[in-house]
């Protein structure tokens, strides 16, 4: 007889402001209706990742999936890195970047059926100052400090997020810094440096129109913008996915980052902001992920 498949799902409860209760009930039905077995963990904020992984030892599931935002599918990716445990996604925060990316869709009973029926998909991270990894998108300075200033406020969405990116906005200088790309030096100066293994930010702001998830390398993408007129040019182009057309933007794709600042700078990883520092080290680890996508986006290049 076959075994039944074996599901832990990781619930943010507080992720993007949403009761979760609907979808605890909706893992239920679906457990009964598609016949596998299933485990809750509700986070706490506190030694998560510890204790979903002695749930993962104790169970040895098939799927791990992650109902929350970038935050919780960072967390959990970190924990399946180089596993043949799949993850899957429910996209239940504010910002739900990653599921974008790869078209998860975002009504409960598509992304549940994705999980099950859905097709792995072999996604890079990019490992960054040896502790961390990105799954999506992190970077350094503007925006960096908006999520640090969005993280501690209680107004959320899009006008939480807007009157903070103003502020920043008007309050923004450049950082001087130096990047060795794949062992080739630069020294430049940019409002903002992303480390890209996507393309576009949750609200759908593409920074990175060559970004693919599974091909091997990150982009480094320098904002080197010279005035705020620059910045607030980038509006159309985020959304036309052509920013990489403005004379001011410069992207390089490559494996390995090393970028060194004279101050310390605001660093955010897929959302979550990890502190201040002056010294960014990053390095892709190439298929380390298996997600489960819809079939119609699995492609060769993606
Ligand atoms: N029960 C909890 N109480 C408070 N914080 C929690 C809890 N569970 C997880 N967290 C925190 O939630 C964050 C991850 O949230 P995630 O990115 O998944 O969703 P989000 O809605 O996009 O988040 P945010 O509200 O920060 O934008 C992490 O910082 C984690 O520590």
């Amino acid at each position: 007889m076959q075994q039944k498949q074996k599901i832990i799902f990781v619930i943010n409860p507080i992720s993007g402001d949403l009761d979760k209760s609907l979808l605890e009930e909706e893992i239920r039905c679906f457990a009964d209706s598609e016949n596998f077995w299933f485990h809750i963990y509700r986070t706490t904020g506190t030694n998560d990742s510890i204790k979903i992984s002695e749930l993962i030892k104790t169970h040895t599931p098939d799927i791990v999936v992650a109902a929350g935002g970038d935050g919780t599918c960072n967390m959990v990716g970190q924990l399946l890195l180089n596993s043949s445990i799949r993850m899957g996604v429910l996209p239940s925060g504010s910002a739900n970047g990653l599921a974008m990316e790869l078209c998860i869709p975002a009504p409960i009973k598509k992304a549940l059926q994705t999980i099950i029926h859905g097709s792995p998909k072999p996604i890079d991270v990019i490992r960054i100052n040896k502790n961390y990894i990105s799954l999506h998108l992190s970077d350094i300075g503007v925006n960096a400090k908006v999520v640090q200033r969005f993280q501690k406020d209680t107004v959320r969405g899009f006008w939480g997020y807007g009157k903070h990116l103003i502020a920043e906005l008007m309050d923004a200088k450049p950082i001087k810094f130096s990047l060795i790309l794949d062992g080739r030096e630069i020294s430049k100066s940019a409002y903002m440096i992303v480390l890209a293994n996507a393309s576009q930010y949750g609200t759908g702001a593409n920074i990175n129109p060559k970004g693919k998830p599974g091909d091997g390398v990150f982009e480094v993408v320098l904002i080197r913008a010279h005035s705020i007129g620059h910045l607030l040019r980038m509006i159309i182009p985020f959304f036309t996915k052509s920013i990489d057309q403005l004379d001011y933007i410069e992207v390089y794709s490559c494996k390995k980052a090393i970028l060194k600042t004279n101050k310390n700078q605001v660093v955010q990883i897929d959302g979550e902001v990890i502190g201040s520092i002056k010294e960014v080290e990053a390095e892709i680890i190439e298929k380390a992920v298996q997600v489960m996508v819809p079939q119609y986006a699995l492609t060769d290049n993606t």
